[in-house]
């Protein structure tokens, strides 16, 4: 797949183009849906799918104080639309100037740089300045300047509407389980491991540590099943979310006991799939108290494990 980060004119190189717009934070399986239709009438008109797509979210620009939580990081975005066979990624920056264009003029800009075939879009797309555009006023577009929009259907999970808002309340509420149906993959975040306090290995239960990025949706605080990758490897580990209250301890970080491992992982890339919520963070009168919760906690992720891994 091709990234583009700026506005490029593929109109001439590629004649027959479907483009796939949206914001698409998560790649959720709704979004999926509309990047894979988007592929899959690319092929069908034998030419080439592009998503186009920003940077960083709108309302980082037109509103930064309502500029929801990420649930995914842009390289994860990249990495994910790939994975769905589009040929060419437009991922650009939503600017100040970008804000100010009109539904039409945003029409007119596809046109000019991309003069698509095909329009692919979910039902709740808008564009343009105030949000004016809306998908009628992309099919009647169509009519005149010779490209047709397909409105991908609203995608339901037991009745439920699919939305990265609705998925980021799950992740923050701790609602893992749930916010991976929506998403068609497993809440995932990723880290190196950094340093804490070494207190860890002397409870018995050594825990890597990541930091959180900021700007990012994290499962609530907390203690849950998790699946981890490190190089090539996956672990089951259970892994806490939160501040160490028990110990007045410091920022909100990620840690993770790796169940049957030991080794140094101190500066390794980890991957963490957060599989199953478990308890919450609680404040224990000692450390005595807290080891015998965590030696539950492993019960309860193996029990979780042994159900949902088939072992
Ligand atoms: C499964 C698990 C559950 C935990 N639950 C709590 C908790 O409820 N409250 C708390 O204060 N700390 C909790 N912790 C965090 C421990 O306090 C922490 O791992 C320990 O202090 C070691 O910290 P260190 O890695 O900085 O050495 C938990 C850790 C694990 C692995
Ligand atoms: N089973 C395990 N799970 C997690 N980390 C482990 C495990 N075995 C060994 N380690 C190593 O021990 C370190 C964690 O020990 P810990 O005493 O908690 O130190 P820190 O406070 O620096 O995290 C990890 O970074 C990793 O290198």
């Amino acid at each position: 797949m091709e990234v583009l980060n700026q506005m490029t004119t593929l109109k001439d190189q590629y004649p027959r183009i479907t483009v796939a717009l949206g914001t698409f934070d998560g790649v959720h399986i709704g979004h999926q849906k509309v990047i894979s239709r988007s592929v899959e009438s690319a092929k069908q008109l034998d030419g080439t799918s592009v998503v186009f797509t920003f940077s960083n979210h709108p309302l980082s620009i037109i509103a930064p104080e309502r500029c929801p939580l990420q649930i995914i990081t842009q390289d994860d975005k990249v990495e994910l639309i790939e994975k769905l066979g589009v040929n060419i990624l437009l991922n650009i920056p939503f600017t100040a100037e970008f804000l100010k264009l009109s539904a039409s003029q945003f029409i007119r800009l596809l046109l000019d740089q991309l003069n698509p075939k095909h329009i692919l879009i979910g039902p709740n797309y808008f564009f343009g300045y105030k949000r004016c555009g809306t998908p009628e006023l992309l099919q009647k577009s169509g009519l005149q300047y010779g490209f047709t929009t397909e409105i991908n259907p609203t995608v339901y999970v037991d009745d439920v509407m699919v939305s990265s808002t609705l998925i980021r309340q799950m992740i923050t509420a701790g609602q893992v389980d749930q916010a991976a149906t929506l998403l068609g993959r497993p809440v995932t975040l990723k880290g190196r491991v950094i340093h804490g306090a070494k207190r860890g290995r002397l409870l018995g239960y050594p825990t890597i540590n990541l930091g959180i990025a900021s700007g990012l949706a994290v499962p609530q605080n907390g203690v849950y099943a998790v699946e981890l990758i490190i190089q090539d490897d996956q672990y089951n580990g259970i892994a806490n979310v939160g501040t160490n209250p028990t110990f007045h301890d410091i920022g909100r970080r990620i840690e993770v006991h790796i169940l049957d491992f030991s080794g140094d992982l101190y500066g390794e890339a980890v991957t963490v799939r957060f599989l199953n919520h478990i308890r919450n963070e609680q404040t224990f009168s000692n450390s005595e108290e807290l080891k015998s919760q965590i030696a539950k906690d492993i019960v309860a992720a193996q029990k979780y494990y042994q159900t949902s891994q088939g072992k």
